[in-house]
Order: C-alpha cells, then structure tokens, then sequence
C-alpha cells in the first residue's frame, strides 16, 4: 500500500498550491483528481466565463460603436465557435500549466481517479488503496438540479454542459437570479440571443441592497434582457414546437415563456455524496458541507477540508486564501484563521459589481451609528469619458469608529476599484485615511476619496 505524508483530494484552488508548498516543505505527496487539473475556476467556472464576457463586452461595443465616431460598416455578428474556441484555448491553456506543473513536481505522485475513503488515514483510488497521516480534501461542488416539475424531462443546461455550445440559443431561459444566471444573461443576450431570468426571490442578487438588485435589474433590462422576480410554482415542460416551457405563478396569474435552451443557476453543492466521508467519520451538515473549524480542521484529526466543500466561502479567492490559512498554520507556524477573512467578491456583469462586507441592510442590524455615502456613475470622469455610465457606489461606515463597514461599488472599472476599500478595512485603518488619500485622475478610484467624504446618517 503506497504511503504518504499528505493525499490531497482534488486539484482545485487550494488543492495543487498546497501540493508546492507541501512538497517544498519536504513531504511526499499524493494528489487525487478525477477529472480535469484545476477544477471548477479553470475549466467551468471563473475562467471560460471571465473570457466569454469579454467577447461579449467587444460585441456590446462593437454595436455602440458610432456612439464613438467609430464607423463600422454592416451589423455586429457573432462567429460562436471562435468564441468557444478561444474560451476554450485559455481554458486549456491554465488546465495544461496545472497538470504539468503537479506532473513534474518532485515529490509528487499525481492519481487520476475517483477517491473515496476507507477509513481515517486511507483512500482508494481506482485499484489502489493509498495512506497518510494527512488528508486535505479540496473536492469542490457542482450545479444544484432543483426539484422543479418537469426538470428531467427536457434538456437543460448547467455551468459545466453551457461551454458546449458552438452556436448561439434563439432564446435562453434561464433558472436563478444570482451571479451564474446574471452573468450568462448578459453573455448571451450580447451574443444576439433572446433571454428570460426567472428568480423566485423578490429582487435580483438577493443577498444585495434592494438599490443595488434594482441598478443591476436596470443595467440588464436596457439591454433586452426579460426579468421576472417572484417567479414561484416554476414548472418545466416540452413545448408544442419542440422548445422548452417554463411556466411560474405571477402577480398576473400563470404565465408560460418558451424558448429554446434552458439555463439552470440555482446554486451548488459540494462534491462530498460519493466520497464516502462517513467511512472517516468526517461530520457533514445536512447539505454535504464538511464542518470545519477556523483553522479549516474538520471533526476528525489529520483531516481538512478546502474551498467551496468547506462552505466557508464559495470563491477562487476564498479557496486560495483557504490554502494559505492551511500552510500557515502547518509550516509557518503563523495562527492564521478563517476568521481573519473580509467578505469580498463581483458579479460579473457589465459595468461589474465590486463587493466587500456589509451590505446596508446589514449594516443597520449591527445597531451602530451607520454613515452611508453613495454617487452615480454619471458624477465620475471617468465613466463620462468612457461613455459608461450606468451603476452607482456606495459606501457604508460605523460613525462611531470610522471604520468602514461594507461597499457596492457597480459602475465601469468597480471590480478593480473596490480594492483600496478592501485594504483600508484589512489595515483596520478609519475611512478618514482613505479620505486623505489622493487618488489618480481620471480614474474610477479618484471618487472613492469624495465619496468618503459626502458621508450622512443613514
Ligand atoms: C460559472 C461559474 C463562474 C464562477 N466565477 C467566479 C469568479 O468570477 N470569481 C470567483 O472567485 N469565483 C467564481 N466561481 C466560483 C469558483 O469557481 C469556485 O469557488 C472555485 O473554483 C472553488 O474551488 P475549489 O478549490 O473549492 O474546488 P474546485 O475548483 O471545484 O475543484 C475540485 C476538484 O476536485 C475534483 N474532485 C471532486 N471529487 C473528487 C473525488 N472524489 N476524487 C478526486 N477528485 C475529485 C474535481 O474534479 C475538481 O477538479 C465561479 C463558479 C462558477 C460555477
Ligand atoms: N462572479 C463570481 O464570483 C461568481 C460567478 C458565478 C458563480 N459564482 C459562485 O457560484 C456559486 C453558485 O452561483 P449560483 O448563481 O448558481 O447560485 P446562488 O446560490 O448565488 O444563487 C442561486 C439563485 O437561484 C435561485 N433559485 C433557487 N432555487 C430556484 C429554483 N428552483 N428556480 C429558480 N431559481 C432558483 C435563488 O433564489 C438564487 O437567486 C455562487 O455562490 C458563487 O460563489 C461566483
């Protein structure tokens, strides 16, 4: 029975940097995947969409091209498959690096395969039973199918089987209202395809402000997209001309959309039902989460649990920092925790939503003395200058410690510009600071100052 000092399963955002550190640290390492290097961001998740939005935003300004005295003769047409093809080739491009990178690591045996667990200190892996004194389990999640009337009898698509498609949808219904649904609705509506969100909650993004899902819902609206919120009863059904019907109560009674493809976003889960946790004794939550402690420890000794399996976070950037907290404490002897960690995230639409802590909703609950600020796009140069104006940005802060609270930043350039918020509230340094602070003109940034700087009670 081949033995080793750590077997990694999985080769997500933390499993394979954690093979470089463990390996650099001397250990003998076996790291387990069963399908492609690098997991969901690489092959199905941050990276195909990232690259098919920007195909998407070059087709959106491609179309508002005279809007910029550039003359482009003919309309905008959309070539899918170089589309696919170039998602695909950055795609490929990271999954090689992950492979040959692990391949070539010294000390590393990769396995190609499904890994289950024996027991506490072995797994198997197709005919091979491998053991350790330290098991990392990075296993990821994949697309909730929600138990929807009629869901298994029509096709449907998830994040995963949409990168398939070399040719445009006539129209796309899309199930969820949140960053997968919100994100393909713009894809593909600027990719020239008819679109209907369907999202059961009363606003978009419900986790968000309600200005906020309202400026989203306005962004997506003025483009074409067809929203319906508090869509419940959703059923779905083979139409008579061969599409697909989803049909959902409205304020208006029954109503019945047919299109072509259908979307499902309606959240994920992790990949712990066939891993056989329970033969560890690893504690799970009623939905498949692995219960880990502030140091990503779960229940049973010599086992931890990384990225969106953790449920701790549900990010590229939360699975890395999950990484880092991990090798810190293991070969740093540095006491670093989950806890440590400021919520942060976009949604990818365009203009992009740039997110850190509390939303205002929230931050009213703490019961603090709460400062909100907020400017629209339309008083920022630089969007003016790019002709990008829609979104706005707020700011929320706590009066009494000038300690920022949270921020929604939406509006052309906010993905990169919510990070000078972001790392002010890692400093825990006042807003005051940032206030002072002078910024480069004419960027997106430059406002952050003002806005600070406008702030009233909420
Ligand atoms: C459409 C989409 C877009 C996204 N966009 C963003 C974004 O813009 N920014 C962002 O921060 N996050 C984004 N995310 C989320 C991000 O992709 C995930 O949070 C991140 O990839 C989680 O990484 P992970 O390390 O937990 O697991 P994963 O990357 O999912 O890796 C888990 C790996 O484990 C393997 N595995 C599972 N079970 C076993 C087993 N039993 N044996 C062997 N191998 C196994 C899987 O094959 C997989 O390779 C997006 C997600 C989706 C779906
Ligand atoms: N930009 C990013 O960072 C990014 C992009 C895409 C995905 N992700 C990650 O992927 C995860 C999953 O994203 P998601 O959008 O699938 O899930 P989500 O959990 O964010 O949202 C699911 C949405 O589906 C709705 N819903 C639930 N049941 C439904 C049903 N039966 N019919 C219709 N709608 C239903 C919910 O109300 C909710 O709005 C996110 O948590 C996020 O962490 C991140």
């Amino acid at each position: 029975m081949p033995s080793f000092d750590a077997i990694i399963i999985g080769t997500g955002q933390a499993g394979s940097p954690l093979a470089g550190r463990l390996t650099a640290a001397g250990m003998k390492v076996a790291i387990i995947e069963r399908n492609l290097f690098g997991g969901t961001c690489v092959n199905t998740g941050c990276t195909p969409t990232k690259t098919l939005v920007a195909s998407a935003y070059a087709a959106h300004l491609a179309r508002r091209a005279a809007d910029y005295g550039v003359v482009l003769d003919g309309p905008v047409k959309i070539d899918m498959k170089k589309v696919k093809a170039r998602a695909d080739a950055v795609s490929g491009a990271s999954r090689d690096g992950i492979g040959n990178w692990l391949g070539g690591m010294e000390n590393c045996t990769v396995f190609r395969g499904h890994a289950r667990f024996l027991d506490a200190k072995r797994v198997q892996v197709g005919d091979e039973v491998l053991t350790a004194g330290k098991i990392f389990i990075n296993v990821g999640g994949r697309a909730i199918l929600p138990e929807i009337p009629g869901l298994a009898d029509v096709p449907h698509l998830t994040n995963s089987t949409i990168l398939d498609l070399d040719a445009v949808p006539e129209h796309l219904l899309i199930l969820g209202g949140s960053y997968i649904g919100l994100e393909f609705a713009q894809i593909y509506r600027r990719f020239g395809a008819k679109v209907t969100v369907f999202e059961p909650g009363p606003h978009l993004i419900r986790r968000e402000d309600e200005d906020i899902s309202q400026a989203v819902s306005d962004i997506l609206t003025a483009e074409g997209i067809d929203i319906v919120v508090s869509a419940v009863n959703l059923a779905v059904a083979k139409a008579a001309n061969g599409g697909i019907a989803v049909s959902h109560d409205g304020s208006n009674g029954l109503k019945t959309v047919t299109g072509s493809h259908l979307l499902v976003a309606t959240g994920r889960r992790p990949n712990t039902d066939d891993l056989d946790a329970d033969k560890a004794g690893i504690a799970l939550d009623a939905h498949g989460t692995i219960i880990v402690d502030d140091a990503l420890k779960t229940n049973v000794d010599g086992i931890w649990a990384l990225g969106d399996c953790n449920g701790k976070g549900a990010f590229t950037h939360t699975a890395y920092n999950d990484f880092e907290i991990v090798a810190a404490n293991l070969l740093d002897n540095d006491p670093r925790r989950v806890s440590d960690r400021i919520p942060v995230y976009a949604l990818y639409i365009d203009p992009p939503l740039g997110r850190v802590g509390l939303t205002e909703t929230e931050a009213k609950k703490t019961g603090k003395n709460i400062l909100v600020s907020t400017r629209p796009m339309t008083r920022v140069s630089r969007a003016i200058e790019k002709g990008e104006t829609q979104g706005f940005m707020k700011v929320v802060a706590d009066a009494d410690s000038g300690e920022i609270l949270g921020a929604a930043l939406l509006g052309t350039g906010c993905d990169e510009a919510v990070h000078s918020l972001i790392d002010v509230m890692y400093a825990k340094r006042p807003f005051e600071q940032v206030r002072r602070g002078v910024h480069i003109h004419p960027t997106v940034s430059e406002l952050l100052p003002t806005l600070l700087a406008e702030f009233r009670p909420a």
